[in-house]
């Protein structure tokens, strides 16, 4: 590294990342150079040895703030973090890296950062005018994009819990929203309010206001508060707009993707269950509570894992009536709703349903439910599901076993131990809150479909803008099979990312008319993650090939599957064992590591194969069916 006296360099700090100061007097050359460093503070410090891991060269725009980080002539470590701390400081919260926007969460709202105004600017600049970096900024290129150059669009939205995924998804869909209805007012000349364009289309709301009210509802069911964040999202999301030649919306579709399960049934502390349960609780009418047979939220031992019932900053009964104002709004009338909230409650007291031991003659232990009476768990679970007590007992209090295995039709019953029972009565709380959970997308994808603008639908395109909201990389002292998943996600994502961004490079390079030579010159280094793919969905011996593997086996288990993993990836070199204090390898033989592109991140596979099989016994299953209450497509296998 050269470095002259009156460079500014970062200099490695254990709390503040990289702090800048200036190179004063240097002494000697290459290793055995000496130098002097002035900190901002005007301390001075003379150091040798220098290395890029502890001192790095700056760019001095940096110190004022650089829009569009591309820009900078030095991008290292500390000049671009320098970059953002300095805009942050100003409130420009969004920085752009070519057609990348970094966004920093400001925890605060910024008056004026959202509105109309702000909207307007962005809808009327130059084609290459450069308006301050921003979400709108983004989806403007996009939508015009779309319109110009007839070709559908994507935005990936990515980082870690609580960066500000799922806030800037809704300003962004926001933005798409107001461009399609100026675009709509141009085409009629009138603005339409909410009211005119619900009567425009039959009495329905457009896509648009379909869509952003679809969110609370989404939020409701699929939110939940953990350590990291109080509205944090359990699942996946990709929106896709599609949208006529001329600009305005016409339909759209909601996928969604993971919804964490395992929460239904037990929290980490300082965590809760999704929303809807504490709304329900808190929220919900006289009425509505005798008919669910309801108690306080802490008397429900599903929503107490956590230790925390209640937050601070969230209004569970408002945000009851919210939910139900925008359920009714995307078309689920009163009588669906109230069968939403009876399967909602149905999990609840199937939840609390406990079990107590019993000795069967001639056999292992066996289970029976706790308690019996008209107002206990287990009857009020059986009323709402529209289903028999006894038969609910019995079909969570044994296991149906084929011992002739695949193909062959003879059962024998086999009773259940409190363990095993109470994890059948968990198996089936997480599959119907999540079938649930499906229903309500299907339901609110119908609207979307309904919603359609009429007048342009039948001249409507498949052109469309996409929005992935998707869980950033996840690395948690334990991590199970959630963490390896949403982290393959990510693994393929970065994938996409290189090709997309290195393949842009070249294009604009090629644009310039640069020659290969100079191309491969200027080639930026990146970290290539072929070899994590490889190792994870690597067939027949990956990681996800050996869990599906011996989740097929009758007697396949999570710990089997670790010591299989470190039998066949030994000397992998993304592959890692973990480490005991001192360096020796340590962890029991169901955790591995994986040397991901963000980081290594130890799992643990105990639960791994259960989790995959995520199986519902089936007479649980098959007594669900028989449900008296139920809409043909609200369950599903
Ligand atoms: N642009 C913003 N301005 C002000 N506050 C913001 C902004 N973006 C996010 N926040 C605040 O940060 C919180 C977390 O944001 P958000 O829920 O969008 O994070 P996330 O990345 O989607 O997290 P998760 O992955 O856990 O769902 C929000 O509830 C809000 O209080």
């Amino acid at each position: 590294m050269s470095l002259e006296s009156g460079q500014l360099v970062f200099v490695k700090d254990e709390v503040e990342g990289w702090l800048p100061a200036t190179v004063g007097a240097t002494n000697g050359q290459g290793e055995d150079m000496s130098l002097e460093l002035v900190h901002e503070d005007g301390r001075t410090e003379t150091v040798s040895k220098v290395s890029d891991e502890w001192l790095q060269r700056g760019d001095p725009s940096c110190l004022k703030g650089v829009e569009d980080m591309v820009k900078m002539d030095i991008l290292t470590v500390g000049s671009v973090l320098h970059n953002l701390r300095t805009r942050y400081a100003n409130q420009d919260i969004y920085t752009s890296v070519g057609s990348i926007l970094a966004a920093i969460n400001p925890y605060v709202l910024i008056p004026s950062l959202y509105d109309e105004n702000c909207m307007n600017l962005y809808a009327n600049m130059a084609t290459d005018a450069g308006a301050p970096p921003h979400p709108y900024e983004l989806m403007e290129l996009a939508y015009r994009g779309l319109i110009t150059d007839h070709r559908s669009q994507s935005v990936l939205i990515s980082g870690e819990s609580g960066a500000g995924k799922t806030e800037t998804t809704k300003y962004l869909l926001s933005y798409l929203s107001h461009r399609s209805s100026t675009m709509e007012k141009e085409r009629r000349e009138a603005v339409p309010s909410v009211e005119q364009r619900r009567n425009s289309i039959g009495g329905r709301f457009s896509v648009e206001d379909s869509v952003v009210m679809s969110n609370p509802v989404m939020e409701a069911f699929a939110n939940a508060k953990t350590t990291r964040n109080h509205n944090s999202s359990r699942f996946g999301k990709y929106i896709q707009v599609t949208l006529h030649a001329s600009g305005v919306v016409t339909g759209g579709r909601v996928t969604t993707y993971l919804l964490e399960k395992t929460r239904v049934a037990r929290q980490l502390a300082g965590e809760r269950s999704y929303h809807v349960f504490y709304q329900l609780c808190q929220g919900a009418d006289d009425d509505l509570r005798a008919r669910l047979g309801l108690k306080e939220a802490a008397e429900f031992r599903s929503l107490t894992g956590g230790g925390c019932v209640e937050i601070d900053s969230m209004d569970d009964a408002e945000g009851f009536s919210e939910t139900a104002r925008c359920m009714e709004s995307i078309g689920i009338g009163s009588e669906a709703k109230e069968g939403v909230f009876r399967v909602v409650a149905a999990v609840l007291h199937l939840l609390n349903v406990e079990f107590d031991m019993v000795d069967i003659p001639g056999q292992d232990v066996g289970s029976k439910v706790s308690e019996r009476g008209e107002d206990s768990s287990l009857s009020w679970a059986s009323k709402l599901l529209g289903v028999k007590p006894d038969q609910l007992e019995e079909a969570l209090v044994a296991r149906f076993i084929n011992p002739g295995g695949f193909g062959s039709s003879d059962f024998v019953v086999v009773p259940s131990s409190p363990l095993v029972a109470a994890s059948a009565r968990d198996a089936v709380a997480k599959a119907l809150y999540s079938s649930l959970f499906d229903w309500l997308v299907e339901k609110i994808n119908l609207t979307l479909t309904a919603a359609m603008n009429s007048k342009t639908a039948a001249n409507t395109s498949n052109r469309f803008i996409g929005l992935l909201d998707i869980f950033g990389f996840e690395a948690f002292g334990t991590n199970s099979l959630e963490q390896l998943l949403i982290n393959y996600a990510n693994e393929r994502l970065q994938q996409q990312f290189n090709a997309f961004v290195f393949k842009l490079e070249e294009e604009e390079f090629a644009k310039q008319g640069l020659s290969k030579v100079y191309v491969e010159h200027c080639r930026v280094e990146f970290a290539d993650n072929d070899d994590v793919l490889r190792l994870l969905e690597g067939k027949p011996q990956g990681i996800l090939s050996l869990l599906k593997e011996e989740s097929t086996l009758k007697t396949g288990t999570g710990l089997k599957l670790g010591k299989r993993y470190r039998q066949a990836f030994k000397g992998n070199d993304r592959f890692a064992l973990p480490r005991a204090r001192g360096g020796s390898r340590a962890g029991t033989e169901a955790t591995f590591g994986i040397v991901h592109f963000a980081g290594e991140v130890i799992y643990d596979a105990t639960e791994f194969v259960e989790k995959n099989k995520d199986e519902v016994p089936t007479a649980l299953h098959d007594l669900v069916l028989s449900s008296n209450d139920r809409e043909d497509t609200s369950w599903s296998s």
